[in-house]
């Protein structure tokens, strides 16, 4: 391909933003380019983040007999003694796959992929520096950016130490912890913290704040803090980590404010994300940069200069592989096709979180619509009550929705349990069609299932809580 080549579309970053934005637009017979540093596509998505935690959820669940464990009350693990290589063996089976998967998809609708670093060199030309050494200059008509996240590493955390790690690094670790302290309780925290404790590796889940991950329904957020204490895992909130010096050999020193000090093997350190959109030079392009380095957009994806548009980490919240891929479509429809119906984001979006137990939610939560003065009633159902959650042997989880008390539509659904993040989704589903308890009440579920939880909780509400 001569140097120079025009496309009507260049996409940075092949993570999820920038893997649907490339397709969206290829299907509508453009022509584009992917920029991608990585020598393979998926981004935090596919090679840090989302599928290798989740694949090693299962495998951790798999090996430890976690599950038939709380069903049979016996211990059906795998092997005892699980190696790392056992442990991460599915995860990179699974990772290649998705390459694969992504790549056959570029090749398919005739993306052209560039491996190597972009920056713009104006606003409408991107050189990409290749692994070799040598340069190419991209032209595109629109320009994507879906350069996503990496891991914060403040100075003062010894990461050179080979037992202190990020959540990129803890891939490639060379022995299962026999104790880790996880430092940062947000969701990758509390979701590497479950996977330790269910392997058996004495675990520490250590964060500043009081609450665990603030954001959920107070109901649901003190429920994953008794049942990770159930599963081992020791919650130091309220406390900082002031200093680890690292030691060449044996465990590692925590000292905390007001605490006595943790002793451990591994320290993952999950404190947050960052953005490295200076990297960028999106001076060179007059793309404006806002907060920690995020590029602010409109409700188009569009930056300030309206032919930039940018997708995923780097715009900031939600920041999630789901909502990546949707922004990313929406942009490419925006850029080319923009009556299609495919149009917008949509605007009830669920958070998942792989704990253990696993939980979702998608609207508000009780305090919103407290502090918003909004009526409502509770529908509430334990896993317990029905056939199914007996079957599977979940005593715990439960599902909770919240029903405006005039129009009786739901407002918010909550749910903590096994297939939580499949189940939020027939809630999800009734708020973007805005309906109400009376779809739950005239609906047939299937027998048994999880789905009855929807039914149950429904009838609470309309019997107990609405008018
Ligand atoms: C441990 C962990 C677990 C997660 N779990 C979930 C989950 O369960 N569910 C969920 O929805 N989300 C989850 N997320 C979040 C999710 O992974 C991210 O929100 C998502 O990957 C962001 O997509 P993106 O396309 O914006 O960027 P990314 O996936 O970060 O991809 C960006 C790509 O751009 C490339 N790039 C960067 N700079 C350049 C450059 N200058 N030139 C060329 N290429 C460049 C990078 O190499 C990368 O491939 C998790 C994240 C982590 C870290
Ligand atoms: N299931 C999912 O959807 C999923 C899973 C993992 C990650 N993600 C995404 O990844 C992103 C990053 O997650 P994250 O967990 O790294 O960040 P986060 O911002 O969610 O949480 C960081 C946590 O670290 C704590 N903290 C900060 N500095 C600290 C210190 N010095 N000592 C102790 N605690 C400290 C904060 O109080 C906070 O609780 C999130 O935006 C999330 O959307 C999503």
């Amino acid at each position: 391909m001569p140097d120079g080549e025009s496309f009507d579309l260049i996409v940075i970053g092949a993570g999820p933003g920038g893997e649907m934005g490339a397709l969206r637009t290829a299907i509508l017979g453009k022509r584009v380019a992917v920029v991608e540093k990585e020598a393979e596509p998926g981004g935090a998505s596919v090679n840090t983040g989302t599928v290798p935690s989740k694949t090693l959820r299962e495998t951790a669940l798999a090996l430890s007999g976690l599950r038939s464990r709380d069903l049979y009350g016996v211990d059906l693990s795998i092997r005892r003694g699980a190696t790392v290589d056992d442990f991460l063996h599915h995860e990179r089976q699974v990772r290649q796959s998705e390459h694969s998967r992504i790549r056959g998809l570029f090749e398919k609708f005739g993306v052209t992929v560039f491996h190597g670093r972009g920056e713009f060199a104006d606003p409408h030309t991107v050189t990409v520096h290749q692994p070799d050494g040598t340069t190419r200059t991209l032209h595109g008509e629109n320009i994507l950016i879906a350069t996503g996240s990496v891991p914060i590493r403040p100075a003062e955390i010894p990461f050179d130490h080979n037992r202190i790690h990020d959540s990129d690094e803890l891939l490639n670790i060379h022995e299962l912890p026999r104790s880790i302290a996880v430092i940062g309780a947000g969701v990758i925290g509390c979701e590497y913290a479950c996977m330790f404790a269910a392997l058996g590796v004495e675990t520490y889940l250590i964060d500043g704040r009081e609450k665990l991950l603030p954001q959920l329904d107070a109901e649901i957020s003190a429920s994953l803090a008794k049942a990770m204490r159930a599963l081992g895992v020791q919650l130091v909130l309220g406390r900082a980590v002031e200093r680890f010096p690292p030691p060449s050999d044996g465990d590692i020193e925590l000292t905390l404010s007001g605490g006595t000090p943790v002793h451990v093997h591994h320290v993952l350190f999950c404190a947050g994300r960052m953005c490295r959109t200076p990297d960028l030079k999106p001076e060179l392009a007059g793309v404006q940069l806002a907060e920690k380095n995020r590029v602010p957009v409109n409700e188009h994806f569009q930056t300030n200069v309206p032919h930039i548009y940018a997708v995923g980490d780097v715009i900031g919240f939600p920041a999630l592989a789901s909502t990546s891929a949707e922004q990313g479509r929406a942009a490419a429809i925006h850029m080319f096709d923009n009556r299609h119906p495919e149009y917008a984001v949509a605007q009830v979006l669920p958070a998942g979180i792989y704990t253990i137990p696993e939980l979702s939610c998608a609207g508000a939560t009780e305090d919103e619509l407290k502090a918003k003065g909004v009526e409502y009633a509770v529908g509430r159902a334990e896993y317990a009550e029905v056939a199914r959650g007996k079957i599977i042997g979940d005593g715990s989880g439960f599902l909770k929705l919240l029903f405006d008390k005039q129009t009786r539509k739901l407002l918010g659904v909550h749910v903590i349990g096994e297939h939580a993040t499949e189940v939020v989704h027939i809630g999800v589903m009734a708020m973007m069609t805005e309906a109400g308890v009376d779809l739950f009440l005239r609906t047939c579920f299937n027998y048994p299932t999880l789905g009855e939880l929807y039914k149950l909780a429904a009838l609470r509400a309309d019997f107990f809580g609405l008018s």
